[in-house]
């Protein structure tokens, strides 16, 4: 009898869409099953794959630079035969590609691998419900991304009125027609719909659909593949996207950093990772998640043994980075300042505690198990 392969997911969608939600959802929900996720991060500062460190079985954090724009396909085919060894016992492998990352390619490489274990087991395009018409009128590629999807998810859809919800569903099965379009809050699908250990004939059928000639064909739009440019030391960003890491032992000053906050460039799509502030009363951590015009943070304690950093990756166009780099080191307070600070400094920042009433279930973004920094640091021998 044929050998069970490793279904291997893609699950793509633009920068602050909800895929790590997504990931992290799918990881508590799993069941009996075993994920190996693979974290296609941005930066020297791996954000999130902290987030779901600690949660995995197996984890894989790729490290630096975009995916899609590795020349050599080496690296990504040596993490999934180590996930697809039949001693990880891995019923299926989840790649969050990064925020701006080419699914076409990384479909295209899971079907070039020649690793006899995996098969290709789809594409998941996660879509933000409150930001999609802006994404789409600057990322004409999305249409396309939709496409090749096998399953849309319309995240946030608590974000939108029931109308809109309507009306973008309507789109969406327009631009992916066949395909399931799944509103969802907080990534919350039935993983069932992802990785039922023998694929249904339907998904079977939108894989066969897509073959390999589909996707290595010029489809006539896809400039994307060679205009990709070195952002940074810390890896390749979509062309005409620039990021910035920001690592600081000092605790950051509180209305230092919400005045930096709220002036922040349009340009700065996306902001996330992790503030020590340590002022009294507010000693815990703060992961903070800005998208667009959106901005959290969600308070949590600091894992034993976890080093108090603040560490955060900026992502967005047409962004001085070195302004932003300064700016935020003005930001940074002496231990004596912190100590000293009323709690009153901290009233600003508490303006964008996610709100209890808020659907999402805090465990699920911003809590990564205890020793997850160290599980990452030695990424290397988390190997079964
Ligand atoms: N209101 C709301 N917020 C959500 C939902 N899903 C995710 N978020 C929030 O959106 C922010 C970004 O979520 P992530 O899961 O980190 O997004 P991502 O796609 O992994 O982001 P990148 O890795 O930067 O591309 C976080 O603050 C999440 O808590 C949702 O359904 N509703």
């Amino acid at each position: 009898m044929a050998k069970r392969q490793i279904p291997v997911i893609v699950l793509a969608g633009f920068l602050g869409s909800g895929k790590t939600t997504l990931l992290n959802h799918l990881l508590r929900r799993a069941g009996g099953s075993r994920i190996g996720a693979v974290v296609n991060d941005f930066g020297s500062v791996e954000i999130d794959a902290m987030t779901v460190a600690g949660q995995v079985d197996s984890m894989v954090s790729l490290g630096n630079g975009c995916l899609c724009c590795a020349v050599d396909t080496s690296e990504l085919d040596d993490y999934l035969d180590r996930l697809a060894r039949p001693a990880a016992r891995i019923d299926v492998i989840v790649i969050e590609a990064s925020g701006l990352a080419e699914p076409q390619e990384l479909i295209r490489m899971i079907l070039a691998s020649e690793n006899q274990h995996i098969v290709y087991g789809g594409l998941v395009e996660v879509v933000d419900a409150a930001e999609f018409a802006r994404t789409r009128a600057a990322h004409p590629e999305l249409d396309r991304h939709l496409g090749l999807a096998d399953l849309v998810v319309l995240n946030k859809a608590d974000r939108v009125a029931e109308a809109e919800r309507t009306d973008l569903l309507a789109t969406l099965a327009g631009l992916a027609p066949g395909r399931p379009v799944l509103p969802a809050s907080y990534g919350r699908v039935d993983p069932e719909l992802l990785f039922d250990r023998r694929p249904r004939e339907d998904r079977l059928e939108a894989v066969r659909q897509l073959s390999f000639e589909d996707l290595v064909a010029d489809d006539g739009d896809d400039d994307h593949a060679h205009d990709h440019e070195h952002a940074d030391h810390s890896g390749h960003l979509h062309a005409a996207y620039d990021s910035l890491s920001f690592v600081a032992d000092a605790p950051m000053n509180p209305r230092r950093l919400l005045d930096f906050l709220d002036s922040r460039p349009p340009g700065l799509y996306r902001i996330k990772g992790f503030v020590r502030f340590d002022v009294p009363g507010s000693r815990q951590k703060f992961t903070l998640h800005a998208v667009g015009d959106f901005l959290r943070f969600y308070p949590s304690p600091w894992a034993r043994d976890e080093e108090r950093l603040t560490q955060l990756v900026l992502i967005g166009s047409g962004i001085d980075t070195e302004a932003l780099r300064k700016e935020l080191e003005a930001c940074r307070d002496t231990e004596a300042a912190a100590q000293a600070a009323g709690e009153e400094t901290m009233w600003g920042v508490l303006r964008y505690v996610q709100d209890p009433e808020e659907q999402g279930d805090p465990q699920e973004h911003h809590e990564p198990a205890p020793g997850a920094h160290d599980d990452l640091g030695e990424r290397a021998d988390v190997w079964p």
